[in-house]
């Protein structure tokens, strides 16, 4: 186990990232236990309003748990949430209401088609009916799929039906897009072309970005990096600064270095 490393956070948004205004998503000394197994302890983070913040961690990290809590899912033992200020706790539905999520698993209706998948969440995040096809015609253009409004999501690749998803979370303007693992399931082009999306869309939309992954090569991109290793925060910073504080070549090196476990 390495040392914990803190590095303080980028000062401008200059580079590409956000990172500057009333953070989107404040998790403060966050735990959560399972019987006798601790799956978080005490786990700070924060993602600032256009910041893409990736929660690198190996299988078992506790991210999918992390992610449970701040969805409203399960209960938190200690500690507390905030989404766009609002607590979680207190108010899950109005915390939800400025989440767009994009699960690890694909969650489209494979039956419907790319709009209709789009109008039916519309109508579940409570969007008017008379303005629930503007909302999702809005989402096509956002994500370029006009072409595909017609197609069923089941005949789409992995790499647009999660553009699909993308689309569909960006509905009703969230003030956080949480992304679980997106690009597990994706090959490698299609992995390069979601982190181009997703930079785009959060220069767009001006939302924050929180991005599990186990993938080290991933999170180069990333404003910041949150390395969480047996549910503990154990090195935060931009990317650089955690590979010159881990004394490494690389971010994969470092990760090593930090966690002593492999990481693919
Ligand atoms: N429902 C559960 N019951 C008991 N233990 C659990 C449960 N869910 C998770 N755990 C345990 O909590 C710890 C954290 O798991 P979690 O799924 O949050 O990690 P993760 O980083 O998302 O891993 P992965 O990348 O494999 O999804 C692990 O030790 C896991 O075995």
């Amino acid at each position: 186990m390495g040392e914990i490393v803190s590095l303080p956070r980028r000062a401008s948004p200059s580079g590409g990232g956000g990172g500057e205004g009333e953070p989107v998503l404040k998790v403060s000394t966050l735990s959560r236990h399972y019987g006798g197994r601790r799956a978080l302890d005490g786990v700070d983070l924060q993602v600032a309003p256009g910041e893409i913040v990736a929660l690198l961690g190996p299988n078992g990290a506790g991210k999918t748990t992390l992610f449970r809590i701040v969805e409203g899912l399960i209960p938190a033992d200690g500690g507390t949430v905030t989404v766009a200020g609002i607590e979680v706790a207190r108010r899950p539905a109005a915390a939800l209401a400025a989440l767009g999520i994009v699960f690890q698993e694909t969650t489209l209706d494979l039956d419907l088609t790319v709009a209709e998948n789009l109008r039916y969440y519309a109508a579940l995040r409570g969007i008017a009916r008379g303005t629930r096809a503007a909302a999702a015609q809005q989402a096509l253009v956002r994500l370029g799929l006009e072409e595909r409004a017609g197609s069923r999501a089941r005949e789409l690749s992995g790499g647009l039906r999660r553009r699909v998803e993308l689309a569909r979370a960006l509905i009703g303007t969230p003030r956080l897009l949480l992304l679980d693992e997106p690009s597990d399931a994706l090959d490698p082009a299609s992995r390069i072309a979601l982190r181009a999306e997703i930079d785009r869309l959060r220069h767009l939309t001006g939302c924050g970005v929180l991005w599990a992954t186990h993938l080290v090569e991933e999170v180069g991109n990333a404003d910041r990096v949150v390395i969480l290793d047996r549910g503990r925060v154990i090195a935060a910073g931009p990317p650089a600064a955690i590979v010159a504080a881990a004394g490494g070549a690389s971010l994969t090196e470092a990760f090593l270095a930090l966690t002593g476990k492999g990481a693919s």
